[in-house]
């Protein structure tokens, strides 16, 4: 037998696993690494952030990931290299932080690597299936580290009648439901989504579905007009604008908000040439700081308008907002968000134990470990709308 598969069996039977998740998400900072250590699986899972931290991408890296992201058109050969590229640069940065915190490849048992997006395209209508696309193949970062890697993580979701995202409710299910309390973990990243946990606890209940944009048309339009700025940093140039209540509502009448749930999307849905179409067609005039301020209140009222709509009788229940992503730093973005849903008791993830940086990062550690583990998977599990089935592909290193 290959002595690497002999690996996999042994990893399954530990009493614990030591599992690195990767995120780098759709504001193209740079990477999260979070290891994790877990011992269970599903609803007993238990788990232990035991190192993480953010690598920031150069300048120069970001721009090359720009120019095949989310784009209709691209230099293909491009799309290659950055398939090797992304690899072999995560694997640097994963020897690199293991290094810093005093581990071995040895100790580690599985990487679980969600890769960059660079296209995500959900087909609501015709004949095409929906399709998404991750590149940093984990080859390179098996063969590089030595560790065995588990990648590509959204393309059996599809596979399974979903849309390859969001796939947060694995991880808000296993981790944050509890008997007797609803919750919703609402994430604001580039795209904000949100995951409904029923205090019944039974999978039938749960929600899960993107809400339209987090952060990405505000990073956009502040790194075009705002030379040197690359987001609105504590909402100072928002906070400097006035709403602008018709642009407001042209935005919120858009298609992709008018689409049944669940649903999800990405930049290339939600992205400038949408709002220069948006303004152009209505002959709106404004500037750049109440563009700001419109696009925050859209995140805000958008995201409360998806719950509003979603969450059966959410205006009288009695339930906990969780929310995590780099969009629950912006000021303005929370107090807009509270001030449209005074109902809601709002907390950082981080409450639940989980630094909220983190959150997605662990995700993907903890999608692995579902892999590795899960002896109870069927084609017909589902959690909510979403199919239950073993996640990602596995890289051997050898
Ligand atoms: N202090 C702050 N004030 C305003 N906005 C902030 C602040 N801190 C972070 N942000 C926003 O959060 C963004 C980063 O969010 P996050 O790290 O969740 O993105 P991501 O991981 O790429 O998202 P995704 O969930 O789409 O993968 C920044 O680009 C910025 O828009
Ligand atoms: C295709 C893709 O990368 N989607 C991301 C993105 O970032 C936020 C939102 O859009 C979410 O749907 C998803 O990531 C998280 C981790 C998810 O799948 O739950």
């Amino acid at each position: 037998m290959n002595p690497q598969i002999a690996q996999l069996f042994q990893i399954a039977q530990k009493p614990s696993r030591l599992i690195l998740g990767l995120m780098s998400g759709t504001s193209l900072d740079g990477l999260d690494l979070a290891l994790c250590r877990f011992t269970g699986f599903g609803l007993n899972t238990q788990v232990e952030l035991v190192q993480h931290k953010t690598i920031l991408y150069s300048e120069e890296f970001k721009q090359s990931i720009r120019e095949v992201f989310a784009k209709e058109q691209i230099h293909f050969p491009s799309l290659s290299t950055l398939n090797a590229q992304i690899g072999r640069l995560h694997a640097q940065y994963i020897l690199d932080s293991l290094q810093n915190w005093g581990i071995t490849p040895q100790e580690v048992d599985a990487i679980a690597s969600h890769g960059q997006t660079v296209m995500h395209r959900p087909i609501r209508s015709g004949n095409l299936p929906d399709s998404t696309l991750q590149i940093g193949d984990g080859d390179h970062i098996a063969h590089l580290t030595g560790i065995i890697t588990l990648s590509d993580f959204r393309q059996k979701h599809i596979a399974g009648g979903g849309e390859g995202a969001p796939l947060a409710v694995y991880g808000d299910y296993f981790l944050f439901s509890k008997k007797g309390a609803n919750r919703i973990l609402l994430n604001i990243g580039g795209i904000g989504n949100f995951t409904f946990l029923s205090g019944s606890q039974d999978p039938k209940d749960i929600l899960v579905t993107d809400t339209g944009p987090g952060n990405t048309l505000l990073d956009a339009f502040v790194r075009q007009h705002f030379p040197g700025f690359h987001y609105d940093k504590d909402a100072r140039l928002a906070r400097q604008g006035i709403l602008h209540i018709p642009l407001l509502d042209s935005l919120l009448n858009l298609p992709f908000f008018q689409e049944a749930f669940p649903k999800s999307t990405g930049p290339e849905y939600f992205n400038l040439a949408l709002l220069n179409q948006v303004i152009q067609e209505n002959g709106y005039s404004l500037t750049p700081v109440d563009t700001l301020r419109t696009l925050t209140e859209l995140t805000a009222q958008s995201i409360s308008k998806a719950m509003q709509s979603y969450i059966p009788n959410f205006h009288s229940l009695e339930c906990q907002l969780i929310v995590s992503g780099g969009g629950s730093k912006n000021p303005l973005l929370m107090e807009r968000f509270t001030k449209i849903n005074p109902n809601m008791k709002v907390s950082e993830s981080d409450q639940l134990g989980i630094a909220s940086e983190a959150k997605e990062a662990v995700l993907f550690a903890l999608l692995a470990n579902e892999t590795l583990m899960d002896d109870q998977v069927t084609s017909n599990r589902r959690l909510g709308d979403s199919p239950w089935l073993s996640l990602g592909k596995i890289s051997l290193p050898n």
